[in-house]
């Protein structure tokens, strides 16, 4: 959370010409609610069951880039399906995250004590984080327009002619 995989998605799609998907984006659109209505009002399980599906169908139908919500690689068959795919980890430091993204209501895991809250949830993820990625790339100093540029570099990817 607040690492920049939605802003940075965004930009990156653009550099390749390829189009941009975001799953959160696509589970608000689908279900018509925000997804800190449907943490708060359904539980954190009920939004994992529906990101898993989310991931599915994006993966299956999308030729892009895909932007995923920081907790979808919980879950094993996720982990699973990503398996091979250039995902790209990008990471950053807590103060710059709870600069970002502190106490910012759209992420119901972050509403109470930012800052021991994005730690514990790193100290939990860091390590599937790492196994699904093929790249990491650090955000911290570096613009989304620099983020972008360095996953370009380190994937080696360029806009197809
Ligand atoms: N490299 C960056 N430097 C500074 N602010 C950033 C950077 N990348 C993203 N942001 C800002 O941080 C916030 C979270 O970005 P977002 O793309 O939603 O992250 P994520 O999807 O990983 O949670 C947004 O306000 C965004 O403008
Ligand atoms: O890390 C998480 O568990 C979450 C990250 C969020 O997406 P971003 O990583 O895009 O903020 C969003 O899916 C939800 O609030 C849960
Ligand atoms: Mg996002």
């Amino acid at each position: 959370m607040g690492s920049g995989k939605s802003t940075v998605g965004g930009l990156l799609a653009e550099r390749l010409g390829v189009p941009y998907r975001d799953t959160d984006a696509d589970i608000v659109a689908a279900h018509g609610r925000e997804i800190a209505d449907l943490f708060v009002d359904e539980g954190e399980a009920y939004f994992r069951g529906l990101e898993k599906q989310a991931v599915r169908v994006a993966v299956a139908e999308h030729r892009g880039v895909l932007a995923l919500g920081g907790g979808a690689i919980l879950d094993d068959s996720t982990r699973e399906l990503l398996a091979g795919l250039p995902v790209v980890y990008l990471s950053l430091d807590v103060e710059e995250a709870v600069r970002r993204v502190g106490l910012n209501q759209a992420r119901p895991l972050l509403a109470v004590n930012p800052r021991r809250q994005w730690r514990e949830l790193m100290d939990a993820r860091r390590h599937l984080y790492t196994e699904v990625a093929r790249v990491v790339v650090a955000t911290d100093d570096r613009t989304p327009e620099e983020v972008a540029q360095a996953i370009l570099d380190a994937l080696k990817l360029e806009k197809q002619a």
